[in-house]
């Protein structure tokens, strides 16, 4: 699978992969790259059926998703790298953790979907109605959820999403729709900061809140006033909180 990504800061410091949401391209990362990109070579990536990535037709599986990640470091000669990835991209570092502990030093999962819980049908539907009508038959109540009324720029995320092919963003749906990743938490043995926001719709808080119980050592950051995509709207909160935990 050909991972598109880009690539910023020196060749020599250490990698820091950067893991996007459901419906955005690397671009989503624009916010922490300059910031990281000071200390950190930082490689910001498309997931299989985003942005520049291939396509193939779905389902997709967690486990296509992760094997994406680790045949990328392979491609680009990496051994090891610390992680971040916020949403569909929390839920694959939640897979790396699990079944990569060598690769990876260090996890900083954002809003990460864990499990379907009451929520597999729904993800279900949803891959049905963007097959049949496309990603802008979701677009404006994704951005309700993604960011709340009072933020001013969303014009770049809503042009990733529209842009985003439909049997990609379909069958990654359907991989969130049948991933529980939650039997396996208590074996993780990197560093995990968690971060989860109050008036995240997508992936509640409640649901974030017990990883951090289950996963040993696991560091919690509960953000205040605000929605889903808090690395875009608030990453003068964030990126010092992911530049503590990755130095
Ligand atoms: O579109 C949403 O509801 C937000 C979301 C859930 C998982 C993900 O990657 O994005």
């Amino acid at each position: 699978m050909r991972l598109n990504y880009a690539e910023t800061g020196p060749d020599d410091a250490p990698v820091v992969l950067l893991g996007s949401s459901l419906g955005t391209t690397h671009a989503m990362w624009a916010p922490q790259v300059s910031v990281l990109a000071e200390r950190f070579r930082v490689i910001a990536f498309d997931h299989r059926g985003h942005g520049e990535s291939e396509a193939p037709p779905g389902p997709y599986t967690i486990d296509d998703l992760g094997g994406d990640v680790l045949e990328l470091l392979d491609t680009l000669g990496v051994d090891q790298a610390s992680y971040v990835g916020i949403s569909l991209g929390g839920a694959v570092g939640l897979w790396l953790a699990q079944n990569a502990p060598d690769r990876f030093h260090r996890f900083a999962l954002l809003c990460p979907p864990s499990n379907p819980s009451d929520d597999a049908q729904m993800w279900t539907d949803r891959a049905a109605t963007v097959r049949a009508e496309g990603t802008q038959a979701i677009t404006d109540a994704t951005l309700e959820r993604w960011f709340l009324p009072d933020f001013p720029d969303v014009d770049p995320l809503r042009q990733q999403l529209l842009n985003t092919p439909d049997e990609g963003y379909a069958a990654c749906c359907e991989a969130l729709g049948t991933t529980d990743l939650r039997d396996k938490l208590g074996d993780i043995t990197a560093p995990v900061l968690l971060i989860t926001t109050e008036q995240d719709t997508s992936i509640p808080p409640e649901t974030v809140i017990p990883l951090a119980s289950a996963i040993p050592g696991a560091h919690l950051e509960i953000i205040e006033n605000a929605a889903h995509l808090v690395t875009y709207s608030h990453p003068e909160v964030i990126n010092p909180l992911l530049l503590a935990h990755l130095s």
